[in-house]
């Protein structure tokens, strides 16, 4: 079946000027590594502007964003090109559903990247998040879970919602620093990787977003956000970490008919000593009893049959030898 050709980067035209020749520069650095296409993973907990930041990203109207908890369990793979170079951002679903984390979004998720080959994983969150709870650390163990830990050193954590007033005696920096670093603990804390998510990008998908005087969506500390958040992109992808690549092995673990095998020869040894053994000595125990338990009488009778039945034998024997 011949796939779809990728449609053309449309929405690129529709930044402003000056992003427009930020992400053309990066795109020239990844041709001269020899890049041509790059494959993002979003991931997150529902709500948190995933594909907000998606949409943002292509400049376009590619996932559809929902106030209340999206239905569809899918994740969706949108692709666009531009000069040569291929983009392909997977949208998934949020991993929590009523307050647990969704084993069921996870497994879909795992299935539907089998084969496939992450450059670099977003892991949105809020930034107007006051606390990781529990339920963070949840998620983030269970992604490690689900794609390995190696995951970890191939994520960017977005922050998203970023256009925002810190409380009183906090500047900007300082909450967006707080922030970051719990985020960040939590992720190494269940990774154990002390190098895990090193990078922390900003990203306000508001429509209300502040502009500079080029048309740029720009932060509260004055930072254009998008080129930002695409030469991070570019820096996870060209630096030393490799692509994950999800295979059958990733997706289903060892294989179960070989795992444990070489304890079996053990298993069989150490079931001979601790339960055969002690029970065959039991029932022998039992028959030596049993015989020094029997009154005199029946031992007695029992060797005169034997006698009288081995001296019937040995007449039958003399008579047949005489016939
Ligand atoms: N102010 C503000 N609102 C945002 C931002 N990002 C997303 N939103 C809003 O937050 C809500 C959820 O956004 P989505 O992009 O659908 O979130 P999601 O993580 O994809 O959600 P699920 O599909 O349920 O997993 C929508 O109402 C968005 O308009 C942001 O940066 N700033």
């Amino acid at each position: 079946m011949a796939s779809n050709p990728v449609r053309e980067w449309t929405g690129l035209q529709h930044f402003p000027v000056a992003t427009q020749t930020a992400l053309h520069n990066l795109l020239g650095k990844l041709r001269a590594e020899k890049v041509d296409n790059l494959t993002v993973l979003v991931l997150g907990k529902g709500g948190v502007g995933k594909s907000s930041t998606v949409n943002s990203m292509f400049g376009e109207r590619m996932a559809v964003i929902s106030t209340i908890q999206s239905e569809t369990m899918r994740p969706i793979i949108c692709s666009r090109s531009r000069a040569g170079f291929t983009l392909n951002i997977i949208d998934t679903p949020g991993l929590i559903e009523g307050g647990w984390i969704n084993d069921q979004a996870l497994e879909i998720i795992r299935r539907f990247l089998l084969n496939r080959t992450i450059d670099v994983v977003l892991y949105v969150d809020r930034l107007d998040g006051y606390r990781v709870d529990n339920l963070d650390k949840q998620v983030m163990k269970a992604i490690g879970q689900s794609f390995g830990p190696q995951i970890w050193r191939i994520t960017l954590l977005v922050l998203t919602h970023a256009q925002l007033s810190p409380p009183d005696g906090v500047t900007y920096l300082e909450y967006v620093e707080k922030r970051s670093a719990a985020l960040q603990t939590a992720i190494r804390q269940v990774s154990g990787f002390q190098k895990a998510v090193s990078q922390v990008v900003l990203v306000e998908n508001s429509g209300r977003c502040n502009t500079n005087a080029g048309g740029e969506k720009i932060l509260p500390d004055g930072k254009v956000w998008l080129p930002h958040l695409f030469e991070s992109i570019v820096e996870v992808a060209t630096g030393e970490n490799q692509s994950l690549v999800i295979d059958k092995k990733l997706i289903e673990g060892p294989n179960a008919n070989q795992r444990g095998k070489i304890w079996i020869p053990l298993l069989l040894v150490t079931q001979f000593f601790l339960v055969v053994r002690p029970i065959l000595k039991a029932i022998q125990k039992d028959i030596q009893l049993e015989k020094q338990n029997r009154p005199g009488w029946e031992i007695r009778a029992e060797q005169y049959a034997k006698s009288a039945s081995a001296r019937r034998a040995r007449k039958k024997f003399m008579a047949d030898e005489e016939y």
